[in-house]
């Protein structure tokens, strides 16, 4: 584990709630939690959207305390080489209760029994009475040996599809980029889809789990509704994006599929008919709150302090043990000669290499040199003057 001086207090704002035990990383001494800061070393964050946010040039790292960066404008991000990380897996297993709750209650047409039932008070001692004859209108069906399709089988997908199968339901599921580590935790008794169409024609309850892009963004729409059994129920945990809404208001009028369970309701969905509007409550446990911020401010405080990177969505992973008396990080594009010019200017500054790191993805690329000399600030600044004046570089810490 790393071990630094830091030089200065840095700043941490939080643009949602996080969970005190998250935030406890942060020590006292070193760091200071200011929600008004308009230039703060870190935001950590939740789904406040970003978009339109001005982000200043201070902020490092922004940190993701859960699963979906869509609120965050990564590729923004990324140009100006601020590190954005997430918490891979940190609230799984609560979106996936959630999801098997509402799995089994949509299909007893609880939410909608409850809400009639509801209507009749007042009645007096007729109660039971009306409840014993219009009971006959919520008949609901069991999941056991009905087919559930898992479209994503990824942290979530994957706990949902091996539940569900202990549930006696059949599973089928796609996710043409799995990991390889979800791969090995999938139940071999699921049935492997080659298409999302395969799982379309042969799923009686469908739930997807995959993240808002440009190529997931209305995935769901009125040709694939139509590939779907009659009388289908969607559940979405995932983003409403992923949905044609006009399509599905359609879909839901029609009866074509039979109720859709969403976790993120708007003025649209609260009009459509047989919808299950869930107030995104998918990650809101206590349990989950924490292992998301406990994750996302460790990794946070591990970038600020160190550079090392563990689960950014935009920066490689890179981490070495921090064994120089100085390290320098340099976030640039992937091209030759990058680390050739990086080691030069730490040379022509009569400095020693203890130890480095270079990782890539896709256009950029993260470098971090461990330098063994100590160094006084005319020094590290001149060097960071110098890397900064290299071609192809985005930003350079000395820390
Ligand atoms: N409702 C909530 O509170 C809540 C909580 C957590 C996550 N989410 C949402 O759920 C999404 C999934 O979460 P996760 O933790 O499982 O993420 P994850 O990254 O672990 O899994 C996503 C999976 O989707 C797969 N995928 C991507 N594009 C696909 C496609 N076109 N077809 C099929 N599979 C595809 C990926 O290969 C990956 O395995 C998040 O991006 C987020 O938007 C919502
Ligand atoms: O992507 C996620 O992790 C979920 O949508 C949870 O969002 P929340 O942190 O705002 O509850």
């Amino acid at each position: 584990m790393s071990t630094l001086t830091l030089d200065k207090v840095k700043t941490i704002k939080t643009l949602n709630h996080i969970a005190e035990s998250g935030l406890a990383v942060f020590k006292k001494d070193d760091y200071t939690i200011d929600n008004d800061s308009d230039h703060p070393d870190a935001i950590v964050v939740r789904s406040f959207n970003m978009h339109e946010m001005e982000i200043h040039e201070n902020v490092k790292a922004i940190a993701r305390a859960g699963a979906g960066v869509n609120n965050i404008p990564v590729d923004t991000c990324t140009e100006r080489g601020i590190a954005v990380f997430n918490t891979p897996g940190a609230n799984a297993n609560a979106v996936k209760e959630l999801v098997i709750t509402s799995l089994m209650a949509s299909s007893r047409n609880l939410f909608s029994g409850v809400e009639w039932v509801k209507t009749l008070q007042g009645e007096g001692d007729q109660v039971p009475n009306l409840v014993e004859a219009g009971k006959k209108q919520l008949v609901g069906s069991e999941i056991k040996g009905k087919k559930l399709g898992v479209i994503g089988l990824g942290a979530v997908g994957a706990l949902v599809a091996n539940d569900a199968l202990d549930l006696d339901m059949d599973v089928i599921g796609f996710d043409p980029f799995i990991s390889i580590n979800t791969a090995w935790e999938l139940s071999r008794n699921i049935e492997r889809a080659m298409s999302m169409e395969e799982v379309f024609a042969e799923a009686d309850y469908i739930t997807v789990h995959v993240p808002l892009t440009d190529d997931t963004r209305g995935m769901f729409h009125a040709e694939t509704f139509k590939l779907m059994k009659p009388g289908v129920h969607i559940f979405n945990f995932s983003r409403d994006g992923l949905i044609h809404e006009q399509d599905m208001a359609e879909a839901l009028e029609s009866e074509r599929v039979g109720k859709y369970i969403t976790d993120f309701p708007n003025e649209n969905v609260l009009n459509m008919k047989n919808t299950v509007p869930i107030p995104h409550l998918g990650a809101s446990t206590k349990e989950s709150e924490e292992n998301c911020a406990i994750m996302a401010t460790r990794q946070v405080k591990e970038f600020l302090e160190t550079g090392n990177i563990k689960n950014a969505v935009n920066f490689p992973d890179a981490s070495i043990p921090y064994t120089g008396k100085r390290r320098v990080t340099v976030f640039h594009y992937n091209v030759p000669h990058m680390v050739g010019q990086i080691t030069t200017a730490i040379s022509n500054n009569n400095l020693n290499i203890a130890d480095m790191i270079n990782r890539s993805r896709g256009d950029y690329a993260y470098t971090m040199v461990d330098i063994e000399n100590e160094i006084d600030e005319a020094v590290v600044s001149s060097l960071e003057e110098e890397i900064k004046r290299t071609r192809d570089i985005v930003t350079v810490r000395v820390i």
